[in-house]
Order: structure tokens, then sequence, then C-alpha cells
């Protein structure tokens, strides 16, 4: 079932390409389109701005570029589809030629919007995060799935930056108050304690004005053991 070192280290190695400096124009992937090397078809890094972007996500978004000016914070790119050369070496036909990555599988607006910024040095990551109408729970209001894959994709990451490829193992969350539908959101992780190959990873998940707690949750991702294929 899981790939080969080789496909992951080349998979983390683009993860940690990351980008910095100069904000894109609003709409322009420029440098962060991803030509796949069948050349079939481009995949452009989602965690740009697009029109469905609320002004409270673009500002977040702004203001984060400008830290990322002197190194200190990255933005994390982020794809909808798995590179060719990452994917698994069995022929891909029917459905499973069309396998997206979950949290980049809905048209620009209608599901997970967000951006993901990374500080190396205080190993925590920050999510901006907008769900649209397609993720809605109880009536006007997020589906804790939708939260739930949020908070497993930002812990993730905040490991995955280490340098490892994980797995998640085990998701605690508590719900402490609902999140109204289209709102933007603000999730913080943070890695606590490295056991070996076991990362333990923690998440607050907040308004934007920090008045309101949402969720809390902690998580543990466990880096493959060489020796298991
Ligand atoms: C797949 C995505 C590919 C993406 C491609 C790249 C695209 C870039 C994407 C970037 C974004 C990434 C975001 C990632 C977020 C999504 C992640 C997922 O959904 S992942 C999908 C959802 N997740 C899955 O499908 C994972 C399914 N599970 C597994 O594959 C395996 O159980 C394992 C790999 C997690 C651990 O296996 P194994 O290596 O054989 O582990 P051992 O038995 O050797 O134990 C080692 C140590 O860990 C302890 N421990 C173990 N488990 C638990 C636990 N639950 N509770 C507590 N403790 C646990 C155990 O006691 C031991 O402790 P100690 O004695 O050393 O002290």
């Amino acid at each position: 079932m899981l790939r080969s070192c080789a496909p992951r280290l080349r998979t983390l190695g683009a993860l940690r390409g990351l980008t910095g400096g100069a904000r894109p124009a609003v709409g322009d992937a420029g440098p962060a389109l991803r030509l796949f090397s069948s050349e079939k078809f481009i995949d452009k890094d989602r965690s740009l701005p697009n029109p469905s972007w609320s002004k409270e996500i673009r500002l977040l978004f702004d203001q984060f570029m400008k830290k990322c000016e002197d190194g200190s914070w990255k933005r994390v790119p982020s794809y909808r589809y798995i590179s060719p050369q990452d994917s698994k070496p069995t022929k891909e036909e029917g459905q499973m030629s069309r396998a997206r990555i979950f949290s980049r599988s809905y048209d620009d607006g209608l599901g997970f919007e967000f951006v993901m910024f990374h500080n190396d040095v205080e190993k925590r990551t920050v999510c901006f995060f907008q769900g649209g109408p397609h993720l809605q729970g109880p009536s006007g209001l997020l589906h804790g799935g939708a939260l739930a894959t949020m908070i497993d994709v930002t812990g993730g990451v905040t490991a995955i930056m280490t340098g490892e490829f994980v797995m998640t193992a085990n998701l605690n969350i508590n719900f402490k108050r609902p999140i109204p539908l289209g709102s933007v959101i603000v999730i913080n992780s943070q890695i606590d304690k490295v056991e070996g190959r076991k990362f333990f990873v923690s998440c607050d998940v907040q308004s934007v004005d920090e008045k309101t707690l949402y969720s809390n949750a902690t998580g543990l991702f466990i880096s493959l053991d060489p020796e298991k294929k």
C-alpha cells in the first residue's frame, strides 16, 4: 500500500521548497504552477487567493505574506493532484485516474479554501480556512468532519515539515462551539513532543478576533518505518 521511499522524499522535497517572499498577483499562480512530467496538464498551487476568498482571508494572507519576507514564515503550497512521479507505480485506470487530494477536491469556493504558513524555528503552522457551502453539517454550520479534515491536514503538515513523511495515527478533537458556514477561522498547530517516530501535535481553532475558541485537538502522527513497506 505504501509508496517506496524515493517518491516520498521527492514529495517532501517539493513541499519543503516553500514559497515566501513577494506576494503573487491575485489569481496568478505564476511560478507556483507545477507542470507534471507527463506535460498532459498543469496543476496550480491552490493556496493562493481566488475570487471566492473573502476580504478577511485575503487580509490574513497579505499579513502573513509580509511575514514571509524575512524568511521566518513560509507559505505552504498545496495541490489538487499527486504528481505522476509521486504516485504509486501501478496502472491507474478508471476512477483511480481521477483521484484528487481530498482537501483540494472541490471547485473554487465550494469546499476547503485555505492557506497555511509554517514557522520552522517555532515548529508551528497557522492555517486560515474558509469553509464553503458544500461543507455544511447542521443548517448554516460547518460539518464537524470538515473541521476534522482541516485539523488533520494542518497537524500533518506541521509534522511533515520536520522532513519526515507521516501518517495520522490518532486524533482527539473537542468541538466547543459551532462554526458558521463561510466564516474564516484560524487553526494554530504546533509540535509538542517528538518520541522516535512519534510526533505529538496540538491544535486550536479560533475566530479571527481570537474571541471564540471553536475547538481544540491533539494528534499523533507517525513517520513510516523504513523496515516496513
Ligand atoms: C497518504 C497521503 C499522501 C500524500 C502525498 C503527498 C501530498 C502532499 C500532501 C501534504 C499534506 C499532508 C497532510 C497529511 C494529512 C493527512 C494524513 C492522512 O490522512 S493519513 C491517512 C489516515 N491514517 C492512516 O491511514 C494510518 C493507518 N495506520 C498506519 O498506517 C499505521 O498504524 C501507522 C503508520 C500509523 C503506524 O504503524 P507502524 O509504523 O507499524 O507503528 P508501530 O506499530 O511500529 O508503532 C510505533 C509506535 O507508535 C505507537 N502507535 C501506533 N499507532 C498508535 C495509535 N493509533 N495510537 C497511539 N500510539 C500508536 C505504537 O504504540 C509504537 O509506540 P512505541 O512502542 O514505539 O512507544
